[in-house]
């Protein structure tokens, strides 16, 4: 099986590959930078979603020999007890709808989020604040904020779980 991935982040290829290694699972990765369609910063849950499914279909038309292809996305969302991390993942197959899967979320401290909220995007403010680069290709801010128990790809790995998870249930299903 071929699966494509819509992004050329580091932390988003490793998480797909290790969750197919975990899974047993004999498949080749492939990875195409493809537009999210959305802001930069994506600032809802609805938002990020339509980040995600626009990545996979966007890779999935792009990579004729891929069968599926998954896109993920990392965005903001604002509820009553402040700002908080939320991702989503999307799983594209052609002929078939779209499936999607959500990630874990953690709330982001007050002075991070009044900078998301005045218009920067979170991967410069968390190097700045931890004053490392690039922290959205290793543990992201999940990983800074929980102290490493959960870094970026392990979050997206649980997504892309969840997402495959509903491909084979769904798979089953019709046979
Ligand atoms: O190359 P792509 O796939 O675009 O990877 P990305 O790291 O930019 O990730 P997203 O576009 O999915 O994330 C949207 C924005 O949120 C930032 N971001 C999201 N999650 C993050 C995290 O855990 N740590 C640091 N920055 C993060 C990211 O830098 C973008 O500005
Ligand atoms: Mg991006």
């Amino acid at each position: 099986m071929i699966i494509a991935i819509g992004s050329k982040n580091k932390a988003k290829i490793k998480a797909v590959e290790n969750t197919f290694r975990e899974l047993n699972m004999e498949v080749s990765v492939l990875s195409l930078e493809s537009p999210s369609g959305v802001s930069p910063q994506p600032f809802s849950d609805e938002e990020t979603m339509k980040g995600a499914a626009n990545r996979a279909e966007f890779c999935l038309h792009q990579m004729e020999e891929a069968d599926i292809a998954i896109g993920l996305e990392g965005g903001v969302t604002e509820t009553p007890f402040g700002l908080f991390l939320c991702n989503w993942g999307a799983l594209a197959e052609s002929g078939k709808e779209t499936l999607f899967a959500g990630g874990a979320r953690i709330k982001l401290p007050g002075d991070i989020a009044e900078r998301l909220r005045a218009g920067e995007e979170l991967g410069p403010v968390m190097d700045a604040y931890s004053k490392m680069q690039g922290i959205r290709h290793k543990e992201g801010a999940i990983g800074v904020f929980t102290h490493g128990l959960v870094d970026r790809a392990a979050m997206f790995s649980h997504i892309t779980k969840l997402l495959i998870g509903q491909y084979e249930k769904l798979k089953g299903s019709s046979n």
